[in-house]
Parts: structure tokens; sequence; C-alpha cells
């Protein structure tokens, strides 16, 4: 009895299985036919000549559709088509799971659980990737994008070199290469921003104790860097105009013995010099030392020459080893200077106020729609696309970081000074 019920439970979700899988329009046919609708096709005498599907190829991520195109139809002409392409393919009522069914509990009622899984139907939206080469590439992404990656420190071991851990994309985990140049790093209060510096600085720490060296500036009360202070990769954090400038300019002053020695020496740039140090300067909020926005006459003069170091630092600094890290949550055309913001070759962005912000950084609209805190669209030369970065937490940095905590020679330092009142020479003095 209990056999029958077994095989004729199974025997009814194998054919739910296969009709559901009959009856779900491919995405290759779909997408032929999106194009038909939506004017991608040439008329050659009473011919309709549109896209022909060449293969199919499954991935992880999804699935790759190859097509060829009839003559007379370019590239950009179905580029125009995207958002045709992607919200018809992301309008159905819902998908069901399919895989729910593999899950059904044969000892209690099979009917109900087909008809619960049958009801269940889930919307996951697919997004797509096109590219041409000779032949039209259509990826459907259909990779659930998760809405919370918590960093786990494995993820450091997986770096190579420079690279930092960036996050979850539709296609899978992905590292930033910090060797790429500068960054600009945007997006509105408490969607991430903060939470990704402290990430890459535990990063560089952890990964390149003895080659990073990190100017920190953080004009917001110095508070998110506090912990930082004491790495001995960490040179001045700078908490006001002031210790901004000076720091800068410090930054400037050396940046500019490296390229006279590097002229001296004929070497194009810090590869070629084989210098494995790179210096990386991180601004937490641009607006706090833009001249554009500070009032005030002595107030104003410090910040342009903080922004002249800035831009000096964005214009040669790359290939002397010198990387910028430019961030705001206010990217107005003032703040985002026109000479760091051409120079930054990688822009990471969380959600934006509107849409003319999201222009300001990207180059176009986007960021005002992204959805949760740590959800970013990561723009570099190679193109765009969106990440969830990890969420990393105070206790995880504290813990990577602390083997690289020293007591430095600062004289207002007061650990210093007790250690020296108490003859304590195994502290290790930095240079400032
Ligand atoms: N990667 C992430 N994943 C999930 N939640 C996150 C992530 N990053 C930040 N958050 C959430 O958002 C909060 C604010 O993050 P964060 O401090 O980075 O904000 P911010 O964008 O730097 O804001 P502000 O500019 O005001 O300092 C965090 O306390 C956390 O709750």
């Amino acid at each position: 009895m209990l056999f029958e019920i077994i095989s004729t439970s199974a025997a009814v979700s194998l054919v739910c299985l296969s009709y559901l899988k009959r009856s779900e329009m491919d995405d290759g046919e779909k997408i032929k036919k999106i194009a038909l609708n939506c004017g991608l096709y040439v008329k050659e005498g009473k011919e309709v000549k549109s896209m022909q599907l060449l293969r199919k190829e499954n991935h992880e991520w999804g699935t790759e559709y190859v097509f060829r195109f009839p003559l007379g139809l370019s590239f950009s002409d179905i580029e125009k088509k995207t958002d045709n392409l992607r919200d018809g393919l992301n309008n159905r009522k819902g998908r069901v799971d399919l895989m729910a069914f593999t899950k059904i509990n044969f000892r209690s009622n099979v009917v109900s659980q087909i008809k619960e899984i049958l009801q269940k139907r889930f919307v996951s939206e697919k997004d797509i990737d096109m590219s041409y080469d000779g032949a039209l590439h259509i990826k459907v992404l259909d990779r659930e994008m998760p809405s919370n990656v918590d960093f786990e420190k494995k993820m450091l071991g997986k770096c190579i070199d420079w690279e930092i851990p960036l996050g979850e994309t539709r296609y899978g985990f992905i590292h930033h290469d910090m060797e790429r140049g500068h960054i600009t790093i945007a997006g509105a209060t408490r969607k991430g921003k903060t939470v990704l510096i402290k990430l890459i600085i535990t990063a560089l720490i952890n990964n390149q104790p003895d080659n990073a060296k990190l100017t920190l500036i953080d004009l917001k009360g110095g508070l998110a860097f506090t912990r930082f202070k004491n790495a001995k990769q960490v040179e001045p954090v700078a908490t006001n105009l002031d210790e901004a400038l000076a720091a800068l300019q410090s930054v400037k002053q050396e940046m500019d013995q490296v390229k006279g020695w590097f002229d001296k020496n004929g070497y194009e740039d810090i590869k070629e010099a084989g210098i494995d140090t790179r210096h990386f300067i991180i601004v937490d909020e641009a607006a706090q030392i833009s001249p554009q926005i500070l009032t005030g006459k002595e107030e104003k003069e410090k910040a342009r020459k903080c922004e002249e170091a800035l831009s000096e630092i964005a214009r040669i600094g790359a290939g002397l080893g010198y990387r910028l890290i430019y961030c705001s949550q206010y990217p107005t055309a003032d703040v985002m200077n026109k000479q760091i913001k051409q120079n930054c070759d990688t822009v990471i962005t969380y959600k934006l106020r509107d849409a003319v912000a999201s222009r300001v950084v990207l180059d176009e609209s986007g960021a005002e729609k992204l959805p949760l805190p740590g959800r970013a669209i990561y723009k570099t030369p190679d193109g765009v696309q969106q990440v969830q970065t990890p969420f990393i937490s105070n206790e995880q940095i504290e813990e990577i970081i602390s083997p690289h905590i020293v007591i430095k020679s600062r004289k207002e330092d007061p650990a210093f000074e007790e250690a020296k009142k108490d003859g304590d020479n195994s502290f290790e003095l930095t240079p400032m």
C-alpha cells in the first residue's frame, strides 16, 4: 500500500515536472519573438528576416544565446532595444520552482504539497548582457542576487596580489584589483560606503602588510577610521582640514620625489621601477574638503590646496604607485572635481538620491534605483554590473588588523608617552 502511494506520487511529480518544463517558453524563443515585436527585422521582398539562433550554452549564472542577425541591422540597433528585451524576458506571471518537486515529502500529503508548489510561483528578475563579435551574444542572467553577503575571512585568502573581495554579482563572487588605479565611491547616507572603505582597508592591511601604505582623510569626526589609526600601514588619519592639507601636501611632496627618481632612472612606471609599495589615499567625504562647498576665505583657500594636491595625485599618481579612493555622499558637479573624476577608471556607487546624482557619478542614471544597503553599481572600462558588497563587522575588522597594531611615535599619542615613561622601547617607530 505504502509502495503504491509512493510510486503513484512520484509518477505524478514527474509528469508535472515534464509538463511544466515543456510549457515554459524557452528564453531563446522569447528573445526572437520580442525582437520581431519591437521591430528588429528587415524585409526582403515579402520575406521577413529576423534573428536566428545559432547555439545556446548553459552556465552557472544562466544561459548564453548566440544569434545571427540579418544584414541591414546593426548591434547598436539591438542595444537600443535592451529594455524591451529585458522587460520581455521578465514579463511573466511567475515561474514554478521546479527544484521544489524534488523535495516533496512522500510520507505526508503529496497532492497538497504539489498544489502548494504550483501556487507558489516566484518571480525572479532576469538581467541581460549583450556583446557582438560577428555574432550577437545575449547572456540571460537568472542567478538570484543575494540581498546580503556576510564577510568571511576566507574571502581574503582568495584574493591575488592587490585584489580585494568586492562581492556577489549575477556571475558569481568577484574581486577588484586595486592595481587598476583610482576609484570613486559614492552613495547616499547609510547605504554602505563606509563599510566598503573599511573592508578595503582591512583587506589591504591583511594581504599586503609590508607593501600597503595608507593615508586616511575623514573629516566626519574621524570615527570610522579610528580603529585603523595605530595599524603600522596607516600613516596619518586626518580628522580636520589642517591635518588633511598637511597629509595631502606630504603625499604630494613624496610623489614629486618619486617622480624625480623615476625620471632620473628612466623608469616609466612603478612596475618597471620594481617597487612593491603602494600608497592609498582615502578621502571619506570629498565635500568636506571641496573649495566649492566650504565657506570662509581661509577654509576655501585650504580646501583649494587640498583639491590641487588631490588633482595632482589623480593625474600622475597611478603610474607612481599612488591610488586615490575618493568618496562622497553628495556627488554634485562641484564636489566631483572634473580632473579627479576623469582619472578614476573605477566607480562603485550605492543608492544615490536621484538620477541627477547618478549621472554625475556614472554618466548615466540607475544608481537612484538600487534597492538595498550593500547593493552597488560597479563600473570599470570593462563594463557595468551590480554587486552586493560584503558586510564586515567591527569585531571582524579588529580581529584581522590586531597583529598589525603598533604603538606609534606620535608625541600626542598618550600610549606612546606612557610607554616611554615606563622605559618600554618595544614600540615601533613609523615615519610620519
Ligand atoms: N554591505 C552591506 N550589506 C548589508 N548592510 C550593509 C552593508 N553596508 C552597510 N550596511 C548597513 O548600512 C548601515 C550604514 O552603512 P555605512 O556606515 O557604510 O553607511 P554610509 O553609506 O557610509 O553612510 P554615511 O555616509 O552616512 O556614513 C550599516 O550599519 C549596515 O546596517
